[in-house]
């Protein structure tokens, strides 16, 4: 375990930082480019997550979104907020149902590209919101530069460089807005109970009032302490099915123990809908044979809902589903 995971006070881990300010995906390379990449892929050998430090978005921009913008979101009346529905995939719309604790949380598909950020923004407001559309795109389109130098550092490291234009092709990048109450259940306080993400990557952006719990490798449960130009980098199970195995994905959980709502601001990437998602034939060979059938997000996606919250879901859905060796058939 590295010295720098350790908290301070020396009683918490730490999930380990890595630096990205300077570093562009223009030119990645370079020393501090390298160094970072090194970093990362420790911390994903041990927790499948990090923390980037990462001033692109300011600390200016995110208290203007969780002080400014979401406020605003989250006071819409539900039947303005049902608007934002999403038919294609389960929980990928608006989401206000939960039986942990009170909770609301809405979802920009597409977030890099204002034409989607506008067509979510009127469907609010129908007189315009120019502030939320800016404050939206411009933060989704700066975590996109973030996942897309984390996408390319992994590819390097895993010496499959060459698949990265064709990989980030075939990705689509969104964003979700979530308000989380007091959980119902005070001697846990969890607001949503252990899991990885299905998706390629995750970069969740909590602000004063903390919430994520992550898992180490050994087991033990991380607290993420946000701190300033921070974001939480997890990789999801599309990434550890196209790593072949190599990497694993996040597991973590929201708790929130005190007495405040917590917003977060997370971003993401998934596989397209239309991509038959699968390892690359460099990643396959006699030491490391196929380990995730070839499969298309969306079916993954709402086999595995289907079974979510039920008592035969499976403790590990992507092994269960689409794992060589699983048990369950995605047929
Ligand atoms: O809101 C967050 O911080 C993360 C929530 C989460 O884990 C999820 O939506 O999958
Ligand atoms: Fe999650």
């Amino acid at each position: 375990m590295q010295g720098s995971t350790m908290a301070s006070d020396g009683s918490h881990l730490r999930i380990p930082s890595v630096d990205f300010r300077g570093l562009s995906l223009s030119s990645p390379g370079g020393g501090s480019w390298d160094a970072a990449r090194e970093q990362l892929m420790s911390a994903l050998e041990s927790f499948g997550c990090f923390e980037a430090i990462y001033d692109a978005v300011s600390e200016g921009a995110k208290d203007q979104l969780f002080h400014g913008v979401l406020p605003e979101l989250f006071k819409l009346p539900r039947e303005i907020k049902i608007r934002n529905e999403y038919v294609g995939l389960p929980y990928h719309g608006y989401i206000y149902q939960s039986p942990h604790a009170p909770f609301d949380s809405l979802r920009i598909e597409d977030s890099p590209s204002l034409h989607s950020v506008q067509e979510f923004t009127s469907l609010m407001w129908p007189d315009g919101n120019p502030t939320f559309s800016n404050a939206a795109w411009t933060a989704a389109k700066q975590v996109q530069e973030l996942e897309l130098m984390v996408v390319r550092m992994i590819l390097q490291s895993m010496d499959v460089e060459k698949h990265y234009d064709s990989l980030a092709e075939s990705l689509i990048h969104s964003v979700r807005f979530s308000e989380y109450g007091i959980p119902f259940d005070q001697e846990t306080k969890v607001n949503i109970k252990a899991h990885a993400d299905a998706n390629m990557l995750t970069v969740v952006c909590q602000y004063e009032v903390d919430g994520l719990e992550v898992q180490a490798r050994d087991g033990e449960w991380i607290r993420v302490v946000s701190q300033p130009n921070s974001f939480t980098v997890m990789l999801g199970e599309a990434f550890q099915a196209w790593s072949n195995g190599r990497l694993r994905a996040a597991r973590h959980r929201l708790r929130v123990t005190g007495h405040q709502t917590r917003c977060s601001v997370v971003f993401n990437s998934r596989p397209k809908d239309e991509i038959l998602f699968q390892a690359p034939n460099e990643l396959i060979d006699e030491d490391h044979p196929l380990r995730f059938r070839p499969y298309k997000y969306p079916d993954y996606v709402r086999l595995r809902f289907s079974t979510e919250g039920r008592p035969n879901h499976p403790e590990d859905p992507l092994q269960a589903y689409v794992g060589v060796e699983g048990q369950l058939n995605a047929a």
